[in-house]
């Protein structure tokens, strides 16, 4: 019997599905599966590095059940997002002769969710797809809540669909290959969630973060009170028409930062992230918002976790301030012509502000590279 330590219920109609959080999931996936959705085949989307750490065990656990499964593995790593894989993948599901109501599988962290969701949004005009995410952002963050897709050389996440899976199983003992620098960059969208409403949850941080790197009882926990919030602001507002962009917190600056260096490991996500989080409460100060010391709390906490929180943390050099505002200024919440940031008048107090000054942005950007 698998262990489900905790289950938190997306509540989204005829889309709602459970997050399944548990120490030994993937053992026990083919059970689950094989329960829930009689007669289906799997395609298993996966990466070079997920394939050798974890497919194994869901392999045996599918194999267990008599569930027929084949398996298309990408290469690791952010570059992976592109059209070109997205063509890898649904050719792979066509050629594997995976019908509409089989089901596809993202066995991996938030690039083969994105990838592999999306590329189930559009094989045979929509199939369903199941999340089985193995690095720590992809279980508090990019599992749920039915983002897809791909990087464009314009700008991240400029193509994709909202796609919700069936179910997300978050098997707690994956992260147990997780490299550290991998599971720092998962704990910055940990901590964005505590930034954006709930300060009491940055305190539990700030004392537990200890024990959540070491894998203690707190980790379960964080991920679920993660997932729980997400679940919370994607039943609100599933396709981002207000109050999802929250969600966004850090990404506005973090996005352009990850554009900049190529989507390449010079800076991954959740450390774009970090430092987008710093810049936002930074900036936020220099509007006049938000007390400065809070910026600092926000920077020490971050460091202290092992994540880079400045400009200068970025390995190599930057492009030019213009170049980062032509970034920024691709960024899906623009509307208008008119930017969107998310700022904050404290640590959980974000909000959503549109219509900020681009010269602003622009000037603080360039106080930033010299600081
Ligand atoms: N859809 C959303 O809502 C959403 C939310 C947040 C982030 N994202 C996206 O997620 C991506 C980042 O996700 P990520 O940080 O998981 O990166 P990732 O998918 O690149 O995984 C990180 C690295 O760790 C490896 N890995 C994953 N699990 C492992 C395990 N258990 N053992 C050993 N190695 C493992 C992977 O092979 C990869 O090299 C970005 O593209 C970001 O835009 C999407
Ligand atoms: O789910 C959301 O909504 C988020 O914004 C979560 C983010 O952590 C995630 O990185 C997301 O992919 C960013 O969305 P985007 O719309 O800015 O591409
Ligand atoms: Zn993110």
């Amino acid at each position: 019997m698998a262990q489900i330590s905790h289950t938190v219920h997306v509540a989204l109609g005829e889309r709602a599905y459970d997050i399944l959080i548990g120490p030994d999931l993937l053992d026990h996936a083919g059970a689950i599966l094989g329960e829930k959705f009689p007669g289906c085949r799997y395609g298993i989307v996966t990466d070079t590095e997920v394939a050798r750490a974890q497919l194994p065990r869901l392999l045996a656990s599918l194999d267990k059940a008599g569930l027929a499964h084949q398996t298309i593995t990408v290469p690791a790593g952010e570059s992976t997002k592109s059209w070109e894989h997205v063509q890898i993948v649904v050719e792979g599901l066509l050629a594997a002769k995976l019908e509409r109501n089989d089901l596809v599988i993202a066995l991996g962290g938030g690039v083969v969710g994105d990838l592999a969701g999306f590329a189930a949004s559009i094989t045979r005009r929509g199939m369903d797809f199941v999340q089985m995410p193995t690095s720590l952002l992809a279980q508090v963050d990019s599992s749920v809540g039915g983002k897809t897709g791909i990087n464009s050389p314009h700008g991240k996440n400029l193509v994709g669909a909202f796609h919700q899976p069936k179910l997300v199983l978050a098997d707690l003992s994956a992260l147990d290959t997780l490299s550290p620098r991998q599971f720092a960059a998962g704990y910055a969208e940990v901590v964005k969630y505590g930034l954006i409403d709930d300060p009491e949850f940055f305190e539990w941080l700030e004392a537990n973060h200890a024990e959540i790197f070491a894998g203690g009882p707190a980790r379960g926990e964080a991920i679920a009170r993660c997932c729980a919030h997400k679940a919370r602001v994607v039943i609100e507002d599933e396709r981002e028409t207000g109050v999802r962009a929250l969600l966004n917190l850090g990404h506005t600056f973090g996005h352009a930062l990850e554009k900049d260096t190529g989507y390449s490991d010079r800076l991954l996500h959740g450390e774009g992230v970090s430092i987008g989080m710093v810049l936002a409460h930074t900036f936020s100060n220099r509007l006049g918002l938000a007390p400065g010391q809070d910026a600092g709390r926000v920077a020490a906490h971050l460091r202290k976790s092992g994540l880079p929180t400045t400009l200068a943390d970025i390995p190599g050099s930057l492009g030019s301030t213009e170049t980062l505002m032509a970034a920024i200024a691709q960024d899906k919440k623009v509307s208008r012509g008119a930017l969107t940031f998310i700022l904050t008048r404290g640590i959980g107090q974000a909000f959503i502000e549109k219509n900020v000054d681009p010269a602003k942005v622009s000037a603080f950007l360039e106080e930033m590279r010299k600081a």
